[in-house]
């Protein structure tokens, strides 16, 4: 599991940990760790150009110290003082150490082999002011790649949000722990890799702000058969999707619950999308509804109600039914709109996951669509408290919200996946785990980290369509789980 912290929790640990230390102790192996993959970067230290962008706070002085270092390895090195002053001590050691200070116009961004950002850190508030914005910019349209320092300057340490200009880093070298804002879009984009430097600070931090899952934790997580297992068992999924209008829906949300271990999948709806059903998945077990009803459709362990329903009705009708059961529902896509509409709808004492995307919460909560992008974590956690259900928010960084637990947050997904239909998929992927008994927090996260892993496999670099991505979901498992599939023992 990796965790991240905002701003505020990672200053109250430095706080802690800094009254037990000498003066300067946690810059200098800041410094170090920043120095070393500073090097690695370069390959070759000696006689390499390094430009560093220096602000007036403790970012700048890292970037300093650092600066300091490489210049003893041989490196020349520059820095461009660009606050209106300087960390002294820091650039007493970087002087001494052979560093030079410039102006910012002598092209010595431009001829740099590698870029170090210590404009701003966590102590930045709001866009960059000039003269950093015009740095960053410049940076930006450098050849070299840049390093930044804790964080892109630009990017807010504690929600990843972006105001105005901001540092686009190929490597960030974070201090202490990660901050929120390196693991969620749009700031995520801009941190390129990110190395941790351990300074200690381990012992002193607080529950985390955001947690994202690695592919072992999915995989200790995911639900596996075991020899005991039969269909049942392992977890029969409901979907109600799909409509005489849209049939595709219908046929990707029960491909995606298939190809993601569901035990079994029963797919209820009308004429048009059972028949389009039942030609591309044999396997599923299909009621053609005459009127909107789900009686004699069969018992099942989670429903997923919602791509492609329509929302007149009919699929106001089947909705609420649905929402009658005692077992966990996954409302997504027109199942929101009526949501929205009533929300009383969601009143049950059962689990609920909701998976909209910006827009869609956008009509759960009222706020724009572009104000929900730019701060994805706030709006899925107010959404997330508001409504007292699971909100899984789509995009470039999917976040999964739920009332007091640590958000977690996805970035395994690639902007290929933003096409028509890989919604569907998702939302029948984390039906199958609803289904295999995982809660709403885990089956999300998990259904998120499988579904962007799918994509990576479908598009390998080139445009994907939806039911490659639900095509592509068992491969995602495999490489996760190994070859060990049966829950027994690996054969020797
Ligand atoms: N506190 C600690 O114990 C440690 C801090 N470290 C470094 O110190 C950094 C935090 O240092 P500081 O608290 O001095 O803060 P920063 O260096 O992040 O920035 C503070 C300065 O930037 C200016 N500033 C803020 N927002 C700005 C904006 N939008 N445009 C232009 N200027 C802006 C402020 O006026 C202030 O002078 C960390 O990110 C990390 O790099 C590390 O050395 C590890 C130890
Ligand atoms: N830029 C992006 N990077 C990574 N994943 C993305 C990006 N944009 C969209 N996605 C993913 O693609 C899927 C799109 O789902 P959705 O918006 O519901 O589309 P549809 O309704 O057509 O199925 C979601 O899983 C979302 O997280
Ligand atoms: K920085």
């Amino acid at each position: 599991m990796r965790t991240a912290y905002t701003a505020d929790q990672i200053r109250a640990a430095e706080h802690r940990l800094m009254a037990r230390l000498p003066e300067g102790a946690l810059m200098q192996r800041a410094a170090s760790g920043l120095a070393a993959a500073c090097a690695t970067m370069l390959g070759k230290v000696y006689g390499s150009r390094v430009t560093l962008l220096v602000g007036s706070g403790d970012n700048g002085g890292d970037a300093l110290y650092a600066g300091a270092l490489l210049a003893r390895r041989g490196a020349r090195v520059e820095a461009v003082l660009a606050g209106s002053r300087t960390h002294e001590a820091g650039l007493e050691a970087f002087l001494l150490a052979g560093g030079r200070a410039v102006e910012a116009g002598t092209g010595t961004i431009e001829r740099a082999d590698l870029v170090v950002d210590g404009l701003v850190g966590i102590g930045a508030s709001g866009a960059l002011r000039e003269p950093y914005r015009e740095l960053a910019l410049a940076a930006d349209a450098a050849a070299a790649p840049t390093v930044a320092v804790d964080v892109p300057s630009g990017v807010d340490a504690s929600s990843g949000r972006v105001e105005g200009a901001a540092v686009r880093a190929a490597l960030t070298v974070t201090m202490g722990a990660r901050k929120t804002g390196l693991l969620v879009d749009p700031g995520a984009a801009l941190a390129g890799e990110v190395e941790l430097v351990d300074i200690g600070l381990g012992p002193y931090l607080p529950d985390p702000d955001v947690v994202a899952l690695t592919g072992a934790d999915v995989a200790a997580l995911l639900p596996r058969p075991a020899a005991e297992s039969d269909k049942y068992r392992r977890g029969v999924v409901g979907v109600v999707a799909g409509s005489d209008q849209y049939t595709g829906a219908a046929v990707l949300a029960v491909g995606g619950a298939l190809l993601a271990g569901a035990g079994m999948v029963r797919y209820a709806g009308p004429g048009e999308p059972v028949a389009q059903v039942r030609s591309h998945w044999p396997e599923a077990v299909i009621t053609e509804l005459e009127r909107p009803s789900l009686d004699g459709v069969g018992r099942v362990q989670a429903w997923v109600v919602g791509p492609g329903l329509g929302t007149g009705d009919w699929a106001r009708e089947m909705l609420a039914q649905v929402l009658a059961s005692d077992v966990p529902v996954l409302i997504d896509a027109d199942g929101l709109t009526l949501v929205a509409r009533e929300r009383d709808l969601l009143g049950r004492d059962a689990p609920v996951l909701v998976t909209p995307h910006a827009g869609e919460l956008s009509r759960l909560t009222g706020a724009g669509r572009d104000e929900i992008e730019a701060d994805r974590l706030r709006h899925a956690r107010g959404a997330a408290a508001d409504l007292g259900v699971t909100v899984l928010l789509k995009g470039s960084t999917t976040v999964v919200a739920e009332p007091d637990r640590p958000v977690r947050v996805n970035g395994t997904g690639t902007a290929w996946l933003a096409t028509g239909g890989t919604g569907d998929v998702l939302s029948g992927v984390a039906g199958a785990l609803l289904a295999q008994g995982l809660g709403c927090y885990d089956a999300g996260s998990c259904a998120a980290y499988l579904h962007g892993l799918a994509g990576r496999i479908a598009s390998s670099g080139a445009p994907l369509h939806a039911a490659g991505v639900a095509a592509a979901v068992p491969a995602a498992i495999r490489e996760l789980t190994g070859r060990e599939l049966t829950g027994r023992p690996a054969p020797r």
